[in-house]
């Protein structure tokens, strides 16, 4: 039985909710469902870390499948922040929103058809300039982007100073930094997440 509001087979259209609702379930269960599974995408270039930075969050419990009609591999899994349930999707590398490869394609489409609450786009501190182009296109496309600045212990090697926010106040968007290789600002991430999801 598929939730209303969710629009999943879900545990709160379960026993529980029938058990307590009994003979009034089938009208009760659109009041009652009050818990949404929040989507999480991530998206940015190839070998950013969007993998990586995945199953920081993730952990065990994850699919995945061939999109729909083509041989790219999409991962999902879940992720609790503060309570609330999030499916994390980790989409395929893309440069563009105009897509030239199967797998910008597929990842252009994930964000369209999707409708993710948050779309995490993933960057490379050391390419952060060339990069920003597709932060751009995310925003002006009206898409909800958080910007992680990833590979944050390559760049300090490198010496290479980032503003994060005067970058946050010129993108008008929030910002974190990270090294997903490290779990360093994972948890920070998961905050910002949080609160901007609540707005
Ligand atoms: N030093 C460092 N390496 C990282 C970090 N995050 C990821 N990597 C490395 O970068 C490489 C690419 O990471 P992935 O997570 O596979 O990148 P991806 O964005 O999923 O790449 P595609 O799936 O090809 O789009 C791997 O070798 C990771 O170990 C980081 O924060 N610091
Ligand atoms: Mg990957």
């Amino acid at each position: 039985m598929d939730c209303h509001n969710c629009n999943r087979s879900c545990h709160h259209a379960g026993r529980k909710h029938r058990r307590r609702f009994g003979f009034f379930w089938q009208k009760a269960r659109k009041e009652i469902c009050e818990e949404k599974l929040l989507k999480i995408a991530l998206v940015g270039s190839p070998n950013v870390g969007k993998s990586m930075l995945f199953n920081a969050l993730t952990g065990a419990y994850v699919t995945v499948s061939n999109y729909p009609g083509t041989t790219v591999e999409v991962a999902r899994g879940k992720t609790v922040i503060h309570g609330q349930e999030y499916e994390v999707i980790d989409t395929p590398g893309m440069y563009s929103l105009l897509p030239i490869t199967e797998e910008e394609k597929v990842a252009r489409d994930l964000l369209l058809e999707e409708k993710p609450d948050i779309v995490v786009h993933v960057v490379d501190a050391k390419n952060l300039g060339r990069m920003l182009t597709l932060t751009y296109q995310l925003i002006e496309a009206g898409l909800p982007v958080l910007l992680a600045i990833n590979m944050m212990d390559e760049a300090e090697q490198l010496g290479l100073i980032i503003d994060r926010e005067k970058i946050e106040k010129e993108l008008g968007i929030p910002v974190v930094t990270m090294a997903a290789a490290q779990n360093a600002g994972i948890n920070e991430l998961k905050e910002r997440v949080a609160e901007y999801v609540k707005k």
